[in-house]
Parts: structure tokens; C-alpha cells; sequence
């Protein structure tokens, strides 16, 4: 890249993970980034509020400075330029990502880069049967799994509570992509400008970018997805912080994540296979899935880094179900239960995940019948 060119990015969904990004693109490239919102309302509101600025406060570092970036351009879908899209980041909820996107679509091309940067798993899905349908006018999708937490306050403040970086990767359209050779990573980190641009040295140390094959990130990917599988619901259900269940998790962790790697282990076969027929291989990395992805070995990861690495964290569906905003349980627990019914698996093979996912709707079911018809407890 030359010094002169300037990247665009658009951003759609400026909320924790779409402004810690804005932020750090703001700082460290020369980038353009463009966040897209969702109405001229929501628009005006942050050009009015927030003076046209991007802004989060950097918890982990000494005295908690409060970053301001002013931003040079933002939309919305009344305003937007109508020219092709050229690198779009998509950082809204996962079941918001088929409303936001319909209003770009004539924008988005097969020269489009367009990354998600999501928890949980289904988009892809989602992507491929109902959004971009055509197979010869798709754009070039990514994958970012994003580590850092971040969460809004009471005054509206964006914190960075916790720095833990981001995998990228190049998500295939067909399964027969799956696993990547290393010279996919090669090209991409030489040729495409999304890439290029998330892999700019100064830029990806401070975001803590690694960007590798899709096989590499899916293992990441389905990390931290049993995290989430955990964390999310038992803690929205139960209501309570992180670190309050530490003593007690063991036994509902160890039933969800057995029964998410069973079925894991038939939607994913390619990669839990990887390592008889690719390692050793000098084309393709090595990899170690079948050590990492064990029962025992998540438990006590997820015990570890949701219980106790983030102890005094609320998890974002927790958060969700108190400030009585929709979860993203379909992506998550419920896409569990989608799988074992597309693969045609017994419907007994997914039975803890499916009532976990039907206590977390009750859990926010409850919240908002108690917001309206007050706390029949306190009666
Ligand atoms: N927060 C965290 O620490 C982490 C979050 N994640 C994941 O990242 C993803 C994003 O989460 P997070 O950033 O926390 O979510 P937020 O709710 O903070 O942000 C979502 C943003 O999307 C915007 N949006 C929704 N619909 C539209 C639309 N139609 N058009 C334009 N913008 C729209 C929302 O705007 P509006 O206000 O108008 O609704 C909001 O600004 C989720 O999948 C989450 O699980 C992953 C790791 C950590
Ligand atoms: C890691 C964890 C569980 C932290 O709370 C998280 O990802 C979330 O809250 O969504």
C-alpha cells in the first residue's frame, strides 16, 4: 500500500465492538472509516451527542483515559453515496444482521470485503440461504473472533475492560473450502485491502490482530463459542456475575459443553480430522484440535477465563436480559440445537441445550413481564 492511498471502511453497528475498532483504526492507519447507522435519526443523534466523534475509555491503562476520535464521515441508509462498498465491517447483535445489511445490499458486490466481527455461530448460514443467494455476485467474506470486552455504562461511556485481541480469517461460501492452505493467508495478506489493512504492523500489535487460515480461526471460533455457550445463559438465568458461580459451575458446564462438542464434532468433521491428514504437511499448519476441544479440558477453560479471568464481569447476555434488550441465544445455544435437527441427529442429542436455551427466554421473558406487571415476590 502506498503512503498516499487511503483505505475506506464502513462500519455497520457502532455500538462496543464497532467503536473499540473505529477507535483503533482512527489511531493507527490513515484508514477512512465510515460508520453506517440506522436511521437519520440515529445519525443526527450521534452528530448532536457525540460532536461527530468516536469515544471509549481505555480501562486497562493507567488513569483510564478516555480516547475522542472525530469521525470525517457517517451515514445512514437515507444519506449513504450509493457508490459499491468496497471493505464493510459488520459488528451489530447477530440476529440484527439481516435488517441492517438489506439496505447496503446494492452496494455490496464480489469486490466487497465484508467481515463479521460476531460471537456465536449461524451468520454464515444465515448469509449463504437468505441474504447473498446469488453464488456469482457474493462478496469476499472474513471472520474477525474478537477477545476484547468491552461494555457500555450508565452514562453511555464505551469501556475497554479487557485487551485480548482478534483472529482473522477468510470464511469459505462452500464446505469444501474449509480447510485453507498457508497460501491463502499469503495472498490475502498481499492482495486484498481489508487484510492489508487489519494487518498493518502498527495497527494489528495494538489490536492484537492474527490473522491465519479459516481452520485456525474456526478452532478459535468454536473456543470461544463453548465460553459463550456457558457463560451466557447460566448467568443470565441465574442472574448473577461471573465470578459468583465459580465453586458451583462444574457439573451444568460439563453437560452443555459434551453435548455441543458431540454435535460440533458431525457439523465440523473436516476439522476435528485435520490433524490425521494435514499435520506434517508443509502447505497447511499443524494443529492440536482434538487436545484442546475435550470435555474436561473446556470445562475447566471456560471456567478459568469466564469465572475467573472475568470475574467481576456481567456477561453480555446477562446485560441484555436486565436492560430487557432481545439475546443472542439463536447464535449461540439455539444454533446447537438447528444443527442436531439439519444433521438429523435424535432430538434427545440436544436436549440440555435446548433447555437452556428455553430458560434463558424465560429468564428475559420474565425481566420484561416483571418491568410492566412489577415483582410478584416483593408483594
Ligand atoms: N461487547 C463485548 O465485549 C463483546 C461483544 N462481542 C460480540 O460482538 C457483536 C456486537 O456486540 P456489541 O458491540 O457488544 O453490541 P452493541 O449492541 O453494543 O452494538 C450493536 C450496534 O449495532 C447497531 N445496529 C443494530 N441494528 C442496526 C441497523 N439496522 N443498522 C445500523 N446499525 C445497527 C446498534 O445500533 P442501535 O443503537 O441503533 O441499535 C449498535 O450500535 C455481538 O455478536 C457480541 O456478542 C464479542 C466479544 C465481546
Ligand atoms: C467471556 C464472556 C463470557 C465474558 O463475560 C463473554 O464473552 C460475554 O460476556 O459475552
Amino acid at each position: 500500500m502506498t503512503a498516499s492511498h487511503r483505505t475506506t471502511i464502513h462500519i455497520l453497528g457502532l455500538g462496543a465492538m464497532g467503536t473499540v475498532l473505529a477507535i483503533d483504526l482512527l489511531r493507527f492507519t490513515n484508514a477512512l472509516v465510515v460508520p453506517l447507522f440506522r436511521s437519520q435519526e440515529r445519525l443526527a443523534q450521534f452528530q448532536r451527542t457525540s460532536g461527530n466523534k468516536v469515544s471509549i475509555r481505555k480501562l486497562y491503562l493507567e488513569g483510564s483515559p478516555l480516547l475522542s476520535y472525530p469521525v470525517e464521515r457517517s451515514e445512514c441508509p437515507e444519506t449513504f453515496s450509493k457508490k459499491p462498498i468496497s471493505n464493510l465491517v459488520v459488528t451489530t447483535k447477530t440476529y440484527q444482521t439481516k435488517e441492517a445489511l438489506t439496505p447496503y445490499l446494492p452496494y455490496i458486490n464480489e469486490n466487497t470485503n465484508l467481515i463479521l466481527i460476531q460471537n456465536g455461530l449461524g451468520v454464515l448460514e444465515l448469509l449463504k440461504e437468505e441474504i447473498f443467494t446469488d453464488a456469482k455476485n457474493r462478496p469476499r467474506l472474513f471472520q474477525g473472533v474478537i477477545s476484547h470486552g468491552v461494555y457500555q455504562d450508565k452514562a453511555g461511556i464505551f469501556n475497554h475492560a479487557g485487551w485480548a485481541g482478534m483472529k482473522v480469517a477468510r470464511l469459505p461460501w462452500t464446505d469444501e473450502q474449509m480447510i485453507q492452505k498457508r497460501s491463502v493467508v499469503a495472498d490475502d495478506a498481499a492482495n486484498n485491502s481489508l487484510v492489508e489493512l487489519l494487518t498493518e504492523p502498527t495497527f494489528a500489535k495494538e489490536f492484537g490482530i492474527e490473522h491465519s487460515t479459516y481452520q485456525e480461526m474456526l478452532s478459535g471460533q468454536l473456543f470461544k463459542f463453548l465460553v459463550n455457550a456457558c457463560m451466557n445463559p447460566i448467568t443470565a438465568i441465574l442472574d448473577c456475575v461471573n465470578g459468583e458461580m465459580i465453586d458451583s459451575c462444574g457439573p451444568v458446564f460439563t453437560s452443555i459443553i459434551d453435548e455441543c462438542l458431540q454435535i460440533l464434532r458431525v457439523a465440523y468433521k473436516p476439522l476435528f480430522e485435520y490433524q490425521e491428514k494435514f499435520n506434517g504437511n508443509k502447505e497447511y499448519p499443524d494443529m492440536d484440535i482434538n487436545a484442546v476441544l475435550t470435555t474436561s479440558n473446556m470445562v475447566s477453560e471456560v471456567t478459568r477465563i469466564g469465572c475467573d479471568i472475568n470475574s467481576k464481569n456481567s456477561s453480555s447476555m446477562r446485560q441484555d436480559t436486565l436492560f430487557l434488550r432481545d439475546i443472542e441465544i439463536e447464535y449461540i445455544n439455539g444454533y446447537v440445537v438447528r444443527l442436531a435437527s439439519n444433521l438429523n441427529l435424535d432430538p434427545n442429542s440436544c436436549k440440555v441445550n435446548k433447555t437452556i436455551k428455553e430458560l434463558a427466554d424465560l429468564r428475559l421473558a420474565l425481566n420484561r413481564s416483571r418491568s410492566i406487571n412489577g415483582d410478584w415476590r416483593k408483594e
